[in-house]
Parts: C-alpha cells; sequence; structure tokens
C-alpha cells in the first residue's frame, strides 16, 4: 500500500498560515476538541475566528455533538464571545431531523421516533415537526418493574406509532431505554443515528461517546444504524445545499480522523485542517491504517493567529 502524503505542518510558519487561510472563503468548523472542551473555550480561538471573519472568510460551525440544538450551541458560543448565529451552525440533532421529516418520511401510521438521547436531538425533532417519544421523558430514567418486563415482552407497553428508533449521546441511558429500543428495531423500526463517535472528548479528558451508547442494540440486533452526523455525505450535501459551498474553496477543521477529516476528504472539499487539541494525534494518521490523513495540521487552532 503506498503512504499516504503526509499533511502539511503549518504552526509558527506565517507565510504557510497566510496562504493557507488565502486559499479558502468558507471555513467549517467542528466544536468538542476545537472550539472548546466542555464548557472550556480553548485560548485564542475567539481572537482566531475574528480574524478569520475580519478577513472575509465564512465560519460554519459542524458539530456531532447532539446533545444540544442550533440555539442553545448560539448561546454557549455567546457565553465565550464568540458572535454567531443558528444559520451558522450545523449539528447532527438537526442533520438528523431534516434527513427525517424531509427524506425518510415515516409512513403517517408510524411517524413517531423512540429517541435515545438528549434535549438537543428533541427541540431540531420538535422544529422539523416530528413526533417523539423516549429521550428526556423522566418516566424512562428509572430502573424496569415486573410490569416493564411483561409489557414490554407482550408489547402492550410499546408504541404502535414508532417507525424509526433514533440514538445519540445520551447521558441518561439505561436498561428500560435500550429494551424498549431494541423491541422497536426487531418490529422493523428504522434504525438511525445522529453520530457514532466511539469517544466524546470533554474536560480534558475522554467519555463514551454516540457510538458507544448506541453500541448496544448494534450488538443485540445485528443492525447498523445510518449514521446523519460527519463523515455522512448527506450532511455535506446539506450543507453544501445551505451555504452554496464551492467545495474546492471550503476547508475542514477538526480533531478527529474518522469524522472530521474523513468528511472533509470523503466530500472533495479543498483542504482539511486537524488540530491537535482533540481526539487525534499525529501517530494516528501516520500509522498504516490510519482512517483518514489532513492535508495540514497545527498544535491548535489559534496558531491561525500567527497570520495576523
Ligand atoms: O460522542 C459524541 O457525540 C462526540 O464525541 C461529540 O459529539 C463530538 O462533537 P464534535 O467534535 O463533532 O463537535
Ligand atoms: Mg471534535
Amino acid at each position: 500500500m503506498t503512504a499516504q502524503p503526509q499533511p502539511e505542518y503549518l504552526t509558527g510558519d506565517v507565510a504557510a498560515i497566510n496562504a493557507f487561510i488565502d486559499r479558502f472563503d468558507v471555513f467549517l468548523l467542528d466544536c468538542d476538541g476545537v472550539i472548546w472542551s466542555g464548557d472550556h473555550v480553548f485560548e485564542g480561538v475567539v481572537e482566531t475566528l475574528e480574524l478569520l471573519r475580519s478577513r472575509g472568510k465564512r465560519t460554519v460551525f459542524v458539530t456531532n455533538n447532539s446533545t444540544k440544538s442550533r440555539s442553545d450551541y448560539v448561546k454557549k458560543f455567546a457565553a465565550m464571545g464568540i458572535p454567531s448565529d443558528v444559520e451558522d451552525i450545523f449539528g447532527s440533532a438537526y442533520s438528523s431531523a431534516i434527513y427525517i421529516s424531509r427524506i425518510l418520511k415515516l409512513p403517517p401510521h408510524q411517524n413517531k421516533v423512540f429517541v435515545i438521547g438528549e434535549a438537543g436531538i428533541e427541540s431540531e425533532l420538535k422544529s422539523e415537526n416530528v413526533p417523539f417519544i423516549g429521550g428526556t421523558d423522566p418516566s424512562f430514567r428509572r430502573d424496569m418493574t415486573p410490569e416493564d418486563w411483561a409489557g414490554i415482552a407482550d408489547g402492550s407497553l410499546l408504541d404502535p406509532e414508532v417507525g424509526c428508533v433514533l440514538t445519540g449521546l445520551d447521558f441518561h441511558i439505561n436498561y428500560l431505554k435500550l429494551s424498549h429500543a431494541y423491541q422497536y428495531l426487531r418490529r422493523g423500526a428504522k434504525f438511525l443515528a445522529t453520530n457514532v463517535d466511539s469517544t466524546f472528548p470533554t474536560h480534558n479528558s475522554f467519555f463514551p461517546g454516540a457510538g458507544s451508547i448506541g453500541m448496544p442494540l448494534v450488538n443485540s440486533t445485528g443492525q447498523k444504524p445510518v449514521s446523519l452526523g460527519k463523515p455522512s455525505q448527506a450532511m455535506m450535501d446539506a450543507i453544501e445545499g445551505k451555504f452554496h459551498l464551492d467545495r474546492e474553496r471550503t476547508c475542514m477543521i477538526g480533531d478527529r480522523l474518522d469524522t472530521d477529516i474523513q468528511f472533509g476528504i470523503q466530500g472533495k472539499l479543498g483542504g482539511t485542517l486537524a488540530v491537535l487539541t482533540g481526539v487525534s494525534h499525529r501517530e494516528d494518521w501516520e500509522a498504516k491504517n490510519a482512517a483518514a490523513v489532513p492535508k495540514f495540521y497545527v498544535d491548535k487552532l489559534s496558531d491561525l493567529l500567527k497570520a495576523a
């Protein structure tokens, strides 16, 4: 197997950074591991976004994190001193909601979604008028009872209008939710995921990701979900349609090879930039079986400030 061309290292190279910025009109920016870690915004990120915008560049935030809706993210950005607009944000919860409402088009008698995930998914489904159950409903945040075993087994506790199961990052996952979802899938419901990231970078550490939350259903049903987050090209096509992207003049910036960088490469974007403040490290793309190799990399996003 021929070695993949290794990325250009930009950190500290003012001329290369300027050439990099001038080469693109639109920057698609990942969030967890690039902009912030949990509620902590990385140093210099606010100024870096200001620099890109001052040079007439469009900044679009593309996150796989489905726990928040686009309007939640506008609030999170504002709290960090980053002006943004709902129109600048494309999350996997939104990507999933528009896929279900505009592409999947569930039959009217089975148009409900059983959600495994947080409020972000529910808000985006509501914005697309897609009915759902499960999710943050407190009646699902408890242990199984004898009635649950019996009612799930004979179907009397299941909602016949559920036609789809959607899994995302869920900080309240439990056996009751998994059992309902499993039975809906056994009965033929469509299996979707907002994203399948194995880990979640936050609090300067790592936690189980959305993909690890949905894995018990993959294992128990033998089915794989259709994933609507990065690197899904359904998401890229939706972004291209919305922002009228010139792919050659667009660069994806991310911290994860098998989501962000693959997303940019499969999307045939003009460039991909990896940052080393999140999941992936140099060894990951230098490895023979690398999931993807970025075109450029920096230690951290704010290294682009050297261009100023
Ligand atoms: O488990 C997850 O959902 C992901 O780790 C998280 O959402 C990643 O978000 P992103 O880096 O795409 O902003
Ligand atoms: Mg990330």
